[in-house]
């Protein structure tokens, strides 16, 4: 491999910011660049500015299984903003009491601890020493990553990655780009580097499972199908009959926050990724009604009929709000062939999940599952950086496949592939072997995987366990005192009527 003099890196939350610090640390590269499409740093922890998207615009692009993510990149230059940017820029997933869903310490870089400031608003629902941090508090600790040496010079904004492609002649690759200007006409240019580094996560484009009636229902009443990625407050469904869908982080929490608000009771369709030991307690709640999976939506403009049916032949009538939990689908919209072998949420060929096996100059942070997620994107950084510094090698290409082939024989080829759970510490420790030590004080020094993180993940976990049962005794408690009050009222009415 020709020396990596050039290193674009594609994206600025909390993957792309460490990976800026792992490259600079290796003090070989001649010119580093990160391009970012929002206004700031931070990824999935930054509001959107207008925070306009209480629908997600274009329902028919999400309601199908795979959704179309792709701008068209002609030959010429095009003159006028492709409609599609419009829906890929649909926000963020912030709503305003949003915090981080596991121990602080164990989430953060290993020499950045977090801040100590609770949470900002002190809307926390775990009291005042809560281990977790309200998403400022992670904005801004992703955006002092990039203020301290200058990285923020490395960083261009509101650029929109469109294309990458490799210049067989060259052997560099070629990055389209892509920049508003003020309300006149997007400005477009490329740039060339000796390698790519994709951090751009993979919770921007919501997945809705296909379901018959859906798209029907949205047109005939626009308001009444949403994605998590759009909750911001529950207010909104107050009294209202709701069905919210999915039972992993985002189902759950929406349908925990809609149980004493939302008409009761609340209809919670629980399947799939639904954990029995976990996620259970949130759905023990009084006033949920778990439901299998819908089957079928009847809907008219005319008569006004919302009818949701689900799978064990029950039926539910004048639906106003059905809220999708349901995740979110990878999409690699700049690399139009890979991204057309992403199956099952995860791109195949990937070493370590970081080296694209055909071309290692192509690497990837954050192409994995949640789960300790700012501590593997560390890591992963500092492999992939000490790998194109020349420090180290990779395996010939015949093992990285049978690394591969034997992660499909142990988890599967779909969604747990990826996931690092429960050998977390296995991971970490084969990717710090693998990276070494920094020579001559250069490079980022990885510590030995720690017992305490995994205790500290682990406890998170049994504090969100504890908050839901509270909630669960509250809501019981407030029952029985309506209860024992309608009683009293009654009595006093016969009473009165002897
Ligand atoms: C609601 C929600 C809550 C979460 N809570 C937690 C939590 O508590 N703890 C936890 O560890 N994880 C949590 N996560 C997971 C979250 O994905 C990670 O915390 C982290 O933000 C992922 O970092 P990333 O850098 O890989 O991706 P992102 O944070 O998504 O950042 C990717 C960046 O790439 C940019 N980008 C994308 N495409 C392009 C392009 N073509 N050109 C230019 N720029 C581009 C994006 O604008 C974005 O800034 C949560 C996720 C969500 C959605």
């Amino acid at each position: 491999m020709a020396p990596i003099k050039s290193i674009a890196i594609i994206g600025a939350g909390p993957a792309g910011a460490i990976t800026v610090d792992a490259l600079a640390q290796e003090k070989q590269f001649d010119l580093i660049r990160v391009f970012e499409r929002r206004e700031k740093a931070g990824g999935c922890w930054i509001a959107d500015p207008k925070d306009h998207v209480q629908q997600l615009p274009d329902f028919d692009k999400i309601a199908s299984r795979i959704p179309d993510d792709s701008v068209p990149v002609p030959s010429k230059l095009p003159t006028t903003t492709p409609e599609i940017t419009q829906y890929r820029f649909a926000g963020t997933s912030i709503y305003p009491t949003l915090e981080t869903n596991i121990d602080a310490f164990a989430m953060s870089f290993s020499q950045e601890p977090f801040p100590e400031e609770r949470s900002a608003l002190n809307i926390s629902r775990h009291g005042p020493q809560s281990p977790f941090r309200h998403w400022k508090a992670v904005e801004a600790y992703i955006q002092n990553l990039l203020n301290r040496n200058g990285y923020q010079n490395l960083v261009s904004y509101d650029t929109t990655v469109e294309l990458v492609q490799k210049d067989t002649k060259t052997g560099k690759w070629t990055l389209t780009l892509r920049k508003p200007q003020n309300g006149q006409e997007d400005h477009w240019w490329s740039e060339s580097f000796d390698a790519v580094v994709v951090a751009v996560g993979h919770y921007t484009v919501p997945f809705i499972p296909f379901t018959p009636g859906l798209a029907e229902l949205s047109q005939n009443f626009p308001g009444s199908v949403e994605h998590s990625k759009a909750w911001r407050d529950p207010e909104k469904y107050r009294g209202k009959r709701v069905v919210v869908v999915g039972a992993s982080i985002s189902g759950t929490d929406i349908s925990f926050s809609l149980a004493d608000v939302a008409e009761t009771p609340l209809n919670s369709v629980v399947r799939g990724r639904y954990h029995p030991y976990f996620f259970d307690w949130a759905f023990q709640h009084p006033n949920i009604l778990r439901r299998p999976p819908i089957t079928n939506i009847i809907s008219s403009r005319e008569t006004g009929e919302r009818t949701v049916f689900f799978e064990d032949g029950t039926k539910l009538e004048n639906v106003d709000h059905i809220i999708f939990g349901t995740g979110y689908t990878w999409t690699l919209h700049f690399l139009p062939t890979l991204a057309k072998t992403i199956r099952n949420n995860r791109l195949p060929n990937l070493y370590q999940h970081v080296f694209y096996q055909n071309d290692p100059t192509l690497c990837f942070v954050g192409a994995v599952a949640a789960g300790f997620t700012f501590k593997v994107f560390e890591w992963q950084a500092v492999l992939a950086a000490r790998f194109l510094a020349g420090r180290i090698k990779l395996p010939p290409k015949n093992e990285q496949i049978k690394w591969e082939e034997d992660r499909i024989a142990y988890k599967g080829d779909g969604v747990p592939f990826t996931a690092l759970y429960p050998d977390f510490e296995e991971y970490f420790e084969q990717v710090r072997h693998m990276a070494g030590e920094p020579t001559e004080g250069k490079g980022r020094r990885l510590p030995k995987f720690e017992k305490i993180w995994r205790e500290g993940f682990d406890a998170a976990h049994l504090k969100r366990i504890d908050m839901w049962k509270r909630g669960n005794e509250e809501a019981r408690e407030r029952i029985r005192k309506k209860k024992a009050e309608q009683k009293d009222d009654s009595s006093i009415e016969q009473t009165s009527h002897l």
